[in-house]
């Protein structure tokens, strides 16, 4: 197996060095330094059927054992598309750390719009719009029934992006999230703050917790609660969730030998979105099948792909019109006894140096108007604009905007 180097962890004053992988969950950061082994390959239903990558990975974990490291974990991130190599590495070192005071360093309020050049739609609202449209006519013609469609917004700054400094200002605006930082490539690191855990398994039982139906927050606290219930009521909204729920529930029900499927969804919510939510649970009839095996049965899920998922997958290569990459994907970390997280890669940018691509989806069903699943996209992408105190509904050339935003501090939209 080829052992590379991964760019170093940016140096902060005082010694301190930003981990190379990064991935928060329920209050607490798991921070990844170095890489021992790399594991890239592609995790397609080839690479698991004939069992060789798992083994190649558990030789790894016991060589690190061996090593005197007692519990040691695979880290990294998955693209949406499975033809397309992964980057998992087993880590020299790894620790946790509060999420919170993580969020509390100071670094982590320092960005602002006055860092930005320029804000680009490259998809914009117009080609978007169609492709919805068109998605919306396959429903008529062909079995097709859901498919997500997404768009990249490109943003370009003065100075190259610290991954760290994103890290620390996503975990402050998202204490709820899977806030993620992982290297993919060269130079290139997936940020995020997803909203959703596609599995997470501990012993005997897996979680799961698919999101799908989404409206926007709102400011006041009445029309919050009027849109929650409307969220809540919409036949729209419940048939994209219930799609998706459908698919984790089969992809599940093969490996559980109990598994808890709500009635009804509910409704949760992040800094900037209501999402319809349910939360599956399961006990495993074989608890030594691996979080990622499991991980690899669930995706895509109709959460980010579509129904029926091979139809989706074509829709989606014919109509969006640029490559999603690490995008939808997933990011997470493994044990040696196979537990782990692995959350959806959604609500994320890609960083290479001073450009930053930030991605949002939206799922389109048969009742889906072109203009409101635009709506919905933008409304996504505050997630990570918020960083730089910039919303999503004025896409422009930032440069002319960005002196008049200089003092909006993370975390206000603008
Ligand atoms: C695809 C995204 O989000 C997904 C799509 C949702 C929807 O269509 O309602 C909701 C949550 C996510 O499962 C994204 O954020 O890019």
């Amino acid at each position: 197996m080829d052992v590379l180097p991964l760019p170093a962890g940016e140096r902060l004053p005082g010694g301190r060095s930003d981990p190379d992988f990064a991935f928060a969950s329920r209050g607490r950061v798991l921070k990844a330094y170095g890489v021992d082994e790399r594991l890239d390959v592609a995790l397609d239903d080839r690479s698991f059927a004939d069992g060789r990558w798992e083994e190649a990975l558990d030789r790894a974990f016991r060589r690190r054992k061996a090593q005197g490291v007692e519990n040691p974990i695979l880290v990294g991130a998955v693209p949406f598309d499975g033809r397309q190599h992964a980057r998992l590495s087993i880590p020299q070192h790894y620790d946790h750390e509060d999420a919170g005071l993580m969020a509390a360093d100071p670094d982590a309020a320092s960005l602002n719009a006055a860092a930005l050049n320029a804000i680009e739609e490259t998809v914009g609202r117009s080609a978007f719009e169609a492709a919805v449209a068109r998605a919306i006519g396959l429903f008529r013609d062909t079995p097709l029934k859901k498919v997500v469609l997404s768009r990249p917004l490109d943003v370009e700054a003065r100075e190259a992006f610290a991954s760290g400094r994103l890290l620390r200002a996503l975990l402050r605006q998202n204490p709820g999230a899977y806030v993620f930082s992982a290297p993919v490539a060269y130079g290139q690191t997936l940020v995020g703050a997803s909203p959703e855990l596609l599995i997470r398994k501990t012993g005997r039982t897996v979680v799961s917790n698919p999101l799908a139906g989404s409206a926007p927050r709102s400011t006041s606290a009445e029309a919050e609660r009027l849109r929650t219930a409307a969220l809540l009521a919409s036949a729209k909204d419940r048939t994209e969730h219930r799609y998706v729920v459908d698919a984790v529930r089969a992809a599940l029900a093969g490996h559980c030998s109990r598994l808890s499927v709500p009635d009804a969804p509910s409704v949760i919510h992040t800094p900037t979105m209501l999402h319809l939510s349910t939360e599956l649970t399961g006990e495993l009839a074989d608890p030594t099948v691996s979080s990622l095996r499991l991980a690899h049965a669930l995706h895509p899920t109709p959460a980010v792909c579509g129904t029926p998922t091979g139809l989706a997958r074509d829709a989606i290569a014919r109509l969006e019109g640029y490559a999603r990459n690490w995008y939808s994907g997933m990011v997470g970390w493994m044990d040696s006894r196979g537990n782990g997280e692995w959350a959806l890669s959604i609500r994320c940018g890609l960083v290479q140096g001073r450009r930053l691509r930030l991605y949002a989806g939206a799922g389109v069903v048969a009742d889906s108007t072109p203009a409101a699943e635009w709506e919905e996209t933008a409304a996504k992408l505050t997630t990570m604009l918020n960083l730089f105190g910039v919303g999503a509904a004025q896409p422009s050339n930032a440069a002319s905007n960005a002196p008049s935003n200089a003092d909006v501090p993370v975390g206000m939209a603008s």
